[in-house]
């Protein structure tokens, strides 16, 4: 098959900005390099664009008004404007990725285009990511794939996580024979276990970084813990650690997939800053502890991608209730902050090519099924 150049964008759920990534694949083989401590690290340059205080505040209020959604196509309250601004934005991102690398449109196969979830309801079957795929497509003169979620959810799936496929991939391109897993630390975290006989299992542990945010900006103003200064500072509130984690969530066999509103800071109540920082810092990490219940292989090694992997105080609690040796995806030459947007450079090529994207140990899905929609600049 035909190595393509292709763009992954990604705007997760901790709303900071947008994830712009470009690698070399042909939808199975991810071209790597090795990188100056050793390890195959994936070839291509990254780019962001933060969005700004007001851009937040629009996505913010998306996330509220699309609770009105029943149907995917609806865009009640604010959610058009957000929707289109979601598209500007990403077209812009696209822009100075190309322009600060010396690319242009003509370089590029094909862009992946996750967009910004606002809705995910697998059990009434609906996910709904906003940003135009056709529009974005006709603006940047590239094919553009979007909407990745949907067939899945369609065919009976969690409709997430989809990143597995890509881990799976990287950790084959670099070598990996012992059982792994790869933990994305996010605004909600997941995981993606890989037996030592190849076989995959993945899913969403838990809350990742998104309760810990919203709890240091209502008590501090600051947008996340920095290093995880103000939880290493406090005591976890073990009563109330013990009843977040009966939440019949963390039982559930995977694949299984959560929402970013399904448990909320405010948990932490009438906790000081700093011990309230503590137990939602220890809730992710146990939360993520739990997926070793699941693992018929338990994992040797750790590699912990997304935000979270910045945190100090949350690696050192996952060391602890891991028991397994944890390794920053950085520390391999692998991107912490870009993972994601490979992924979906990568998924969008195996859209094209017409390769699964999720398998029934990854979303639930029946049987393993492509997904996302195609768009050319001249439709
Ligand atoms: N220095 C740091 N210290 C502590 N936490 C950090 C640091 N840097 C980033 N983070 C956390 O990482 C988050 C961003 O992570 P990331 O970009 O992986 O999330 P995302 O892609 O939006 O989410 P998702 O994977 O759920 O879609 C921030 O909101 C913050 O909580
Ligand atoms: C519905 C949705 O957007 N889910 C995100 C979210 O952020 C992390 C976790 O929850 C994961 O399931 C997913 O994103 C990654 C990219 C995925 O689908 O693999």
């Amino acid at each position: 098959m035909t190595m393509r150049r292709a763009i992954g964008l990604m705007s997760g759920t901790s709303l900071d900005g947008v994830d712009v990534a470009l690698i070399e694949t042909d939808g199975e083989t991810v071209r790597v390099e090795r990188s100056p401590n050793g390890y195959l690290e994936p070839l291509g340059p990254t780019g962001y664009r933060a969005y700004s205080d007001d851009d937040r505040a629009l996505l913010r209020q998306a996330l509220i008004d699309a609770e009105a959604v029943t149907e995917r196509s609806e865009r009640p309250g604010c959610l058009a404007a957000a929707e289109e601004l979601v598209t500007r934005l990403h077209a812009e991102a696209v822009e100075n990725f190309l322009s600060e690398n010396g690319l242009t449109a003509a370089d590029i196969d094909v862009i992946g285009f996750h967009g910004q979830t606002v809705v995910h309801r697998p059990d009434q079957k609906m996910s709904v990511q906003i940003g135009d795929g056709r529009d974005l497509s006709r603006r940047l003169g590239i094919k553009v794939v979007s909407d990745l979620r949907h067939a899945d959810i369609e065919a009976g799936g969690q409709g997430a996580p989809l990143v597995p496929v890509f881990h799976r991939a990287l950790a084959q391109a670099s070598g990996f024979t012992e059982s792994l897993g790869i933990l994305n630390i996010g605004g909600v975290a997941n995981a993606t276990l890989i037996a030592r006989d190849g076989r995959i299992l993945a899913f969403d542990t838990g809350p990742g970084n998104a309760l810990i945010d919203d709890w240091m900006r209502e008590r501090t103003g600051h947008a996340l813990d920095d290093n995880g200064r103000t939880a290493a500072r406090g005591r976890p509130d073990e009563q109330l650690l013990a009843w977040l984690l009966v939440h019949p969530f963390f039982a559930r066999r995977p694949p299984k997939s959560l929402d970013r509103n399904w448990f909320s800071h405010k948990l932490a109540g009438q906790l000081s800053t700093e011990d309230g920082a503590a137990t939602l810092t220890a809730f992710t990490a146990r939360a993520v502890a739990r997926a070793l219940d699941h693992a018929s292989d338990p994992p040797v090694r750790w590699i912990v991608a997304g935000g979270g992997a910045r945190n100090g105080e949350l690696l050192r609690q996952l060391n602890y209730h891991l028991r397994a040796e944890i390794t920053t995806a950085d520390a391999i030459g692998w991107s912490s902050a870009f993972l994601e947007a490979q992924a979906f450079a990568y998924l969008a090529v195996r859209s094209v090519e017409g390769l699964p994207i999720t398998f029934p140990s990854t979303t639930g899905v029946r049987e393993a099924i492509s997904g996302g929609v195609l768009a050319r600049p001249e439709d």
